[in-house]
């Protein structure tokens, strides 16, 4: 039988670096062909198609540039000839442009996204092994209609669950909540449990103007107030344990709201859903009747990315409130 067919697409990231010596740090070094010759035998599992992206970190990463990946990414799944996509990418960003493919893209083709936590002059550098993973596992029948899957330290998550934990492990790729969706063991990847609810959100384009507030203990509305003079279509906010803000914040997300300014509250915690249910001021209660939207156990990140495709597509309240709450809030 005839290898499949992989594009390897390049974004840069850590897996791509090396340290300078001038500088004593790590900056974007290696070619996407000087890493692919580093995942040794390759070639006996898949024909390997390279597409170079770009060479930037994580932290250089924008949400337009995640959207052309997007469109790149569609376009390759389209091809007859290709069976699968795997990404690579600063692990800084990487569940973001994750998360944006996974509800951007439709196909039943394997998409994985893959990075290194050590650059190419460490001891131990994971690239190539991570890379090897993602491959394995993009040609696995079984990963057929998963979504955009992660794949780290031979750990295979959903990028709707997963999200970065440690900021030097090398096992930092965590589905807190839900843990792993499978393993990669011995080249071959098996999968111990499956996503119930995928959510699409079909565009090409993606709205910008979209915050992101973390709230802590005696925050007013100042912020809040910034991204309105800024021109904000959307703000998130991470807000406190069940879904609870500082009563000060109340008046600057009632102005917020009067503007058409969509608000979606999830929780600072890494685990759990929000839900309203204390009823004092500033309470999930009392921003859910004034017309928050409630983003689940998504974290502040995946809630922005989310708000971004909603409001490329809509800018009805109604529309972007059943964007986050179908299948999670009943009322
Ligand atoms: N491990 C990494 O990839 C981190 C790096 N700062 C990046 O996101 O580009």
């Amino acid at each position: 039988m005839s290898n499949k067919k992989v594009a390897v697409i390049f974004t840069g990231g850590t897996i791509s670096m090396k340290v300078d010596p001038r500088i004593s740090a790590a900056i974007p070094a290696l070619s996407s062909e000087e890493i692919m010759s580093m995942v040794t035998n390759i070639d006996r599992f898949a024909d390997i198609e390279i597409v170079d992206f770009e060479r930037i970190p994580g932290p250089h990463m924008t949400p337009k540039k995640m959207m052309e990946l997007s469109k790149i990414t569609k376009k390759l799944v389209e091809r007859q000839d290709i069976d699968g996509v795997v990404i690579t990418h600063g692990t800084d960003t990487l569940e973001e442009t994750a998360f944006l493919m996974d509800l951007n893209n439709f196909s039943d083709k394997p998409i994985v996204i893959a990075g290194a936590m050590r650059n190419g002059s460490e001891l131990g550098y994971d690239g190539p092994s991570n890379l090897a993973a993602a491959i394995c596992t993009v040609i696995s029948e079984q990963a057929k209609n998963k979504g955009v899957l992660v794949v780290m330290n031979n750990e295979v998550n959903a990028a709707s669950e997963v999200t970065k934990t440690h900021t030097l492990s090398l096992d930092t790729f965590k589905s807190l909540e839900f843990g792993p969706l499978g393993i990669v063991d011995n080249d071959e990847v098996i999968f111990y449990r499956d996503i119930v609810k995928h959510h699409h959100i079909e565009t090409d384009k993606i709205e910008e103007k979209v915050y992101l507030i973390k709230s802590y203990a005696g925050i007013d509305s100042s912020l809040i107030n910034f991204c309105i003079d800024n021109g904000a279509k959307g703000i998130v906010i991470e807000a406190m344990g069940r879904g609870n803000l500082p009563p000060m914040m109340v008046d600057g997300i009632k102005n917020a709201i009067s503007r058409g300014i969509k608000i979606v509250l999830v929780s600072r915690c890494p685990m759990g859903r929000v839900l309203d249910s204390y009823g004092y001021e500033g309470g999930g209660k009392n921003l859910r009747n004034l017309g928050v939207i409630f983003g689940g156990s998504l974290n502040g990140q995946k809630a922005r990315i989310k708000l971004m495709l909603a409001l490329s597509i809509t800018n009805d309240i109604e529309e972007v409130k059943e964007i986050f709450e179908k299948d999670f809030y009943t009322k």
